[in-house]
C-alpha cells in the first residue's frame, strides 16, 4: 500500500477523474460507515467544522447521520465563509433544516466529537488563537475524537507533532495513509487508524515510490540445495567488551538461514567467540583488542569464500578501522552491509564519496543517533522526516539505506521507499540492531535481490519482536531471545496471522 504526501493525494484527486464532491460525499460516508460499525454505542454526535474541504467532508458525516437517525450538532470553527464544495454542503444541511450551533457546546453532552476542522491543506502552526483553544480543549475534555482524514493541527507530510493538534481516538483517512499516519511520534495522535476506499483509480499514483510493507514473501528454499547455496556469510566486528554484538548477528545469522556463517575477530579473541558459537566458524585476524587493518591481507586471502559480508557489530570506532573499513568498501565486491561502529567510522573518516563509487550499493543500517553522525542533521529532523531523509540519503551516495527507529525506513539508491510498522517498543534494548544486522547479511547472502532481502529482513526481525514480547514480556524481551522467535516469526510470515497496522476498508 502507498503512504501519501498531502500533494500527491492532492493530484490523485485530480487525475481521477471523479468530480470533488462525489469525492466528498464518498469520504464523508466513509467516515459515517466506520462510526455505524465500530462505534456502537454512539447516539449523539458533535461535529467541529472547518472552513476547508476537510469541514466539507464533516458537514457530510453531519447530514448522514442525522438521516441515520443520530442525535446530531455540528459546529463551524472558523465560521460560515464557506467556499466551492463546502458550501455546497453546509447550504444542503440548511435545505433541509439542520442549522450549525451559534454558540460553541459543551463538549461533554456528546458520546463521540467529530474533528474535522483542518485536513490535508493545513500547514501548520494553527494562527487563528480561537481554533488553537477549542483544539486543546478537546484534548482536556477526555471525549472521544474521530479525526476526519488527519487529527487536525497535524501535517499530513511530517511525522513531528506539531501543537496544538488534535488527540484523536481514531482517524478515517481517504484511500491511502499519509506520512503522518504512519511516522512517529504523529502516529500516536491518530489512534486506531481506518483507511476508507473513496475510489480513486490507482494509476493516479504510479509515481509515488513510497510503500508501506503490509507482507512480505518467505524466501524459497529449493529442495536440493546445500549448505554452499545457502551462502556463506562473514561478520566482521567485535571487540573487547563488545564481543556480544558479533556473536549475536552471527546466531541470526544462522536462524535466519544462512547455510554458513563466519566471524572475524582478533585472534585472541577467537577462543572466547568460539565458547560461545557452535554452528559458526571464527576467522583469526590481526589486532589486539579490537581488528587491525593490517588484517587485510588475511581478508583478501579470504573474500572470495563469502557470499556477503557485513561488518560493524562491536567493532569500535578508530582511526584504524576507518582504514579497515575502507578497506572493504574497496575491495568486497559481493553485497557489503555496514552497521553500528563500521557507519561510525564511515562518518568519522568521511568516507561516503568511497561508497559512490563502489559498483555494488553497500548497505548502511543506521540507528537514528548513527544516522546523525552520517548526515550532521539534528536528530528531530531526521525522526520527523524518516522518509525524506533516508530516500535522499540513499540516492545522493548510492547506497540502500535501512533507518532504524520505531518505524524503519528501507531507501533504494533508485529513491524507493519501504516502511516498516513491525516491530515492538519491547525491541529498543541494546543488540536488536546486531541481530537485524545478522539477519540482513544471511538474506544477502543467499543470493535475495537486495531489496527484496532487505523487505524480508525487516518485516521478518519486527514480526519476531511482536512474538518475543507476546511470550515474555515487554521489558524483558532480549535480543537472544528474539533470535530464538526468528523460526516462529517465519512460520507467521508464512501463515500470516499478524496484525495490520490499520483497518482496510475496501
Ligand atoms: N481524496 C481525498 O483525500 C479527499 C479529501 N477531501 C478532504 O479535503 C481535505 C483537504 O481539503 P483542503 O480544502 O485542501 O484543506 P483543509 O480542509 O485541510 O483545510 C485547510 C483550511 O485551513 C486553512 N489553513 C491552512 N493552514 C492554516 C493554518 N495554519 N491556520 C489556519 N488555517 C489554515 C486553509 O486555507 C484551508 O481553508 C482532505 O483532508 C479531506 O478531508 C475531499 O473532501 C474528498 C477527497
Ligand atoms: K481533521
Amino acid at each position: 500500500m502507498k503512504v501519501l504526501k498531502a500533494h500527491e493525494m492532492a493530484q490523485a484527486d485530480r487525475e481521477g477523474g471523479i468530480p470533488s464532491l462525489v469525492l466528498m460525499e464518498r469520504a464523508g460516508l466513509g467516515v459515517c460507515r466506520v462510526i455505524r460499525e465500530y462505534f456502537r454505542d454512539v447516539r449523539k454526535v458533535l461535529v467541529l467544522v472547518g472552513k476547508g474541504n476537510n469541514g466539507g467532508d464533516g458537514l457530510v458525516v453531519a447530514r448522514q447521520l442525522h438521516l441515520w437517525g443520530y442525535k446530531v450538532d455540528y459546529f463551524m470553527v472558523q465560521g460560515e465563509d464557506l467556499k466551492g464544495d463546502a458550501l455546497t454542503q453546509l447550504n444542503i444541511l440548511k435545505t433541509i433544516g439542520l442549522e450549525p450551533l451559534h454558540q460553541k457546546p459543551f463538549l461533554g453532552d456528546y458520546h463521540l466529537v467529530v474533528d474535522a476542522i483542518f485536513g490535508t491543506g493545513f500547514v501548520p502552526p494553527v494562527k487563528d488563537p480561537k481554533v488553537a483553544d477549542i483544539i486543546k480543549e478537546l484534548n482536556d475534555s477526555g471525549a472521544a475524537v474521530l479525526s476526519v482524514d488527519i487529527p487536525s493541527g497535524l501535517w499530513a507530510d511530517s511525522g513531528l507533532i506539531f501543537e496544538p493538534s488534535v488527540k484523536a481516538s481514531a482517524t478515517v483517512t481517504f484511500q491511502y495513509p499519509k506520512l503522518c499516519h504512519i511516522l512517529h511520534p504523529a502516529a500516536k495522535r491518530c489512534g486506531q487508524l481506518y483507511v476508507v476506499d473513496i475510489g480513486i483509480p490507482p494509476h493516479t499514483v504510479d509515481k509515488v515510490q513510497r510503500e508501506l510493507l503490509l507482507k512480505v514473501s518467505v524466501p524459497v528454499r529449493e529442495k536440493d540445495v546445500h549448505k554452499g547455496k545457502m551462502g556463506h556469510v562473514l561478520l566482521l566486528g567485535g571487540s573487547l567488551g563488545k564481543l556480544g554484538a558479533i556473536i549475536m548477528a552471527a546466531r541470526a545469522a544462522t536462524r535466519a538461514g544462512a547455510g554458513l556463517v563466519t566471524v572475524g575477530v582478533p585472534k585472541s579473541l577467537c577462543t572466547t567467540v568460539h565458547s560461545q558459537l557452535t554452528e559458526e566458524m571464527c576467522l583469526p585476524l590481526m589486532g589486539e583488542e579490537r581488528i587491525s587493518s593490517s588484517s587485510s591481507h588475511i581478508l583478501r586471502e579470504h573474500l572470495g569464500r563469502f557470499s556477503a559480508v557485513g561488518v560493524g557489530m562491536g567493532m569500535d570506532r578508530y582511526e584504524d578501522g576507518i582504514k579497515l573499513v575502507k578497506f572493504l568498501i574497496e575491495e568486497v565486491k559481493v553485497p557489503l552491509l555496514l552497521d553500528a561502529d563500521g557507519i561510525n567510522n564511515v562518518a568519522d573518516g568521511k568516507l561516503l564519496p568511497a561508497l559512490r563509487e563502489r559498483e555494488n550499493p553497500v548497505v548502511l543500517t543506521p540507528h537514528v543517533g548513527e544516522m546523525e553522525r552520517l548526515t550532521s542533521l539534528p536528530k528531530e529532523t531526521i525522526l520527523g522526516s524518516m522518509v525524506d531523509v533516508a530516500v535522499d540519503f540513499a540516492v545522493e551516495n548510492r547506497c540502500y539505506l535501512v533507518l532504524k527507529s520505531s518505524r524503519t525506513v528501507i531507501a533504494t539508491p533508485e529513491g524507493r521507499v519501504y516502511i516498516s510498522t513491525r516491530g515492538t517498543p519491547a525491541m529498543a534494548k541494546g543488540g536488536t540492531g546486531d541481530v537485524l544486522a545478522g539477519v540482513l547479511t544471511a538474506l544477502l547472502g543467499r543470493g535475495l535481490p537486495t531489496e527484496e532481502a532487505l523487505k524480508v529482513g525487516v518485516f521478518l526481525h519486527g514480526l519476531a519482536g511482536e512474538l518475543a514480547e507476546r511470550k515474555l514480556h515487554t521489558e524483558s524481551v532480549t535480543p537472544s531471545y528474539l533470535i530464538e522467535c526468528i523460526p516462529s516469526a517465519y512460520r507467521m510470515l508464512e501463515d500470516g496471522g499478524f496484525d495490520p497496522p490499520f483497518v482496510d476498508l475496501y
